[in-house]
């Protein structure tokens, strides 16, 4: 036999089997001198060593495999084990994702390795249960500084296996219709990136309530009814930017304290990533910056770990594949990068960049976003009118009877047709911890209501009564669609096949 990676690799393993550890890895160390890209030794290696508990050692080995051939299962698991070592649980469950996600999107069920899918899917729900119980609690997000009254009592968040994740169960019966099951404040929001610029229309940069409208379809009366937006933002940044408004002392304090802080020295920079946003009408990259500045003033200001920091986003299901950046997304990520480049300057900001501000950490963002937040729509004022004050009846072409008042709206002709209420545009994007957990049904049984004035959304029941236990379920599409329509719209947008009662049965 001559003297290959191969054949050193082979001496390896029967070592190994034999529990002759230190030889075994002598072997395998020849194996990669020979062959510096034979990823198998690597994983062997990796095993070998976490055998010995040198979990350090058996970290490196297998990212390296993985690093050589991202497909070779055998390196994610040895990996993943490794993680766990290291209460990096977050990672570990990714790697295991990987194989499971390889495993069921295979057309013949294999992982690469033939590694036992059901010893995956275990591991799968072990870290699971562990995290989610962890993270859920409810006395943990009511202490959540940044989503304070973020749930009641009526719900609480339960892991249910590999494929469906996490979902929201009942803790309570509920007879009422009109009974609130939760509400909640979004870990981060944004306006929608046109928006940004317009003259005609300011919301509060922090919770999207509206400041100032100026549409001429609007009377000068109309837009006197005070209580339903500020005339005039009296609460601009003033320490650096003079850009972002806010609706009150209180929204521009938190949005200082959770992101704004953090960037509103780059501004410029932060400009030019609007300027892009604009122009290609995304919203993602906005509260992609704003949820990295969120997770570093954890990390620096209130001293968590980074897992910790990152987990209220990184609890949600994603896309775990490996990243592949769109140019869109790569030109994005480079603004991101310029803007925490100029404000992480201190030797110890060092680390935090280098493991927060990657490629794949816009990747995974981008993903979580993708598949979990929720568009916002505070109800535009006209249809406030509407809802609060008058009837249908009281709606004619040109104006709007309240009380006694008729109020003129030059061109309210546009908006109503066949006296339907104005269609609203959607004014931001939100991403919710608990009502962006409520797993889809078509036939649900809850719907989400949004806040008449800001970011805030509510979940009431659409179906009564409902048990205490049983999980809620709200519909991310038009649920009347036909069978094929709704699947092919979930896959499409959140990746996943739907296996409701209804689509089981293919109605
Ligand atoms: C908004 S999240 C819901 C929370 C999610 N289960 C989690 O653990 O983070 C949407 C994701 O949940 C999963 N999901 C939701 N409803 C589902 C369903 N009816 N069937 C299968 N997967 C579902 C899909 O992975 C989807 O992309």
């Amino acid at each position: 036999m001559t003297e290959t990676s191969t054949s050193f690799r082979e001496i390896g393993n029967k070592f190994f089997k034999e529990h002759r550890l230190n030889l075994a890895i002598e072997n395998y160390n020849k194996a990669i001198e020979i062959d510096p890209k034979d990823y198998q030794s690597y994983t062997n290696r990796s095993l070998a060593y976490f055998q010995k508990k040198e979990y350090e050692n058996s970290l490196n080995d297998s990212k390296e495999a993985i690093k050589i051939n991202s497909k070779w299962d055998k390196a994610h698991y040895r990996y993943s084990m490794a993680l766990k070592q290291f209460n990096r649980l977050d990672e570990s469950l990714r790697s295991l994702y990987i194989i499971y996600n390889r495993f069921y999107n295979s057309i013949d069920n294999t992982t690469t390795n033939n590694i036992d899918i059901n010893l995956i899917t275990k591991e799968i729900d072990n870290i699971q249960k562990n995290l989610i119980s962890k993270r859920y609690s409810k006395d943990i997000i009511a202490q959540s500084e940044t989503s304070p009254n973020s749930i009641n009592s009526n719900v609480k968040v339960d892991y249910i296996n590999a494929n469906l994740g996490k979902s929201v169960f009942l803790t309570k019966d509920i007879t009422n219709n009109n009974q609130p099951l939760l509400s909640e404040n979004p870990l981060v929001s944004n306006l929608s990136s046109i928006y940004l610029e317009d003259e005609n229309y300011k919301s509060c940069f922090h919770c999207l309530k509206s400041i100032y409208v100026n549409k001429s379809c609007y009377s000068e009366k109309m837009k006197k009814q005070q209580e339903l937006f500020i005339e005039n933002p009296s609460f601009t940044c003033d320490k650096n930017c003079k850009f972002e408004v806010y609706c009150s002392e209180n929204c521009k304090n938190e949005a200082w304290k959770q992101y704004h802080g953090l960037v509103c020295s780059s501004y410029d920079l932060i400009l030019k990533l609007y300027g892009f946003c604009r122009i290609k009408n995304q919203v993602f990259p906005l509260l992609i910056m704003k949820m990295l500045a969120i997770v570093i003033n954890n990390v620096k200001n209130n001293k968590k770990s980074l897992e910790d920091s990152l987990s209220p986003f990184t609890s949600f299901q994603y896309d775990m594949s490996d990243p592949i950046l769109s140019d869109d997304q790569l030109i994005a990520n480079a603004f991101i990068i310029d803007i925490f480049k100029s404000v992480l300057k201190d030797n110890n900001d060092e680390i935090i960049f280098n493991q927060l501000i990657t490629k794949e950490r816009y990747y995974q963002f981008n993903s979580i976003l993708k598949l979990n937040s929720s568009d916002v729509q505070p109800i535009s004022i006209l249809e406030e009118l509407i809802d609060n004050k008058v009837s249908k009846a009281d709606i004619k072409d040109s104006s709007i009877k309240i009380g006694d008042e008729v109020i003129e709206i030059d061109s309210i002709g546009e908006f109503l047709e066949n006296n339907k209420l104005p269609t609203i545009s959607i004014k931001g994007v939100g991403l919710y911890r608990v009502i962006n957990s409520i797993n889809h049904s078509c036939e649900p049984n809850v719907f989400c209501s949004f806040s008449k004035n800001n970011h805030s959304m509510t979940i009431y029941p659409s179906k009564i009564p409902l048990k205490k236990g049983q999980e809620i379920n709200i519909s991310y599409i038009n649920e009347n669609l036909a069978y094929t329509q709704r699947q092919k719209l979930l896959k499409e947008n959140y990746s996943f096949n739907c296996s409701c009662k209804k689509c089981k049965n293919k109605e």
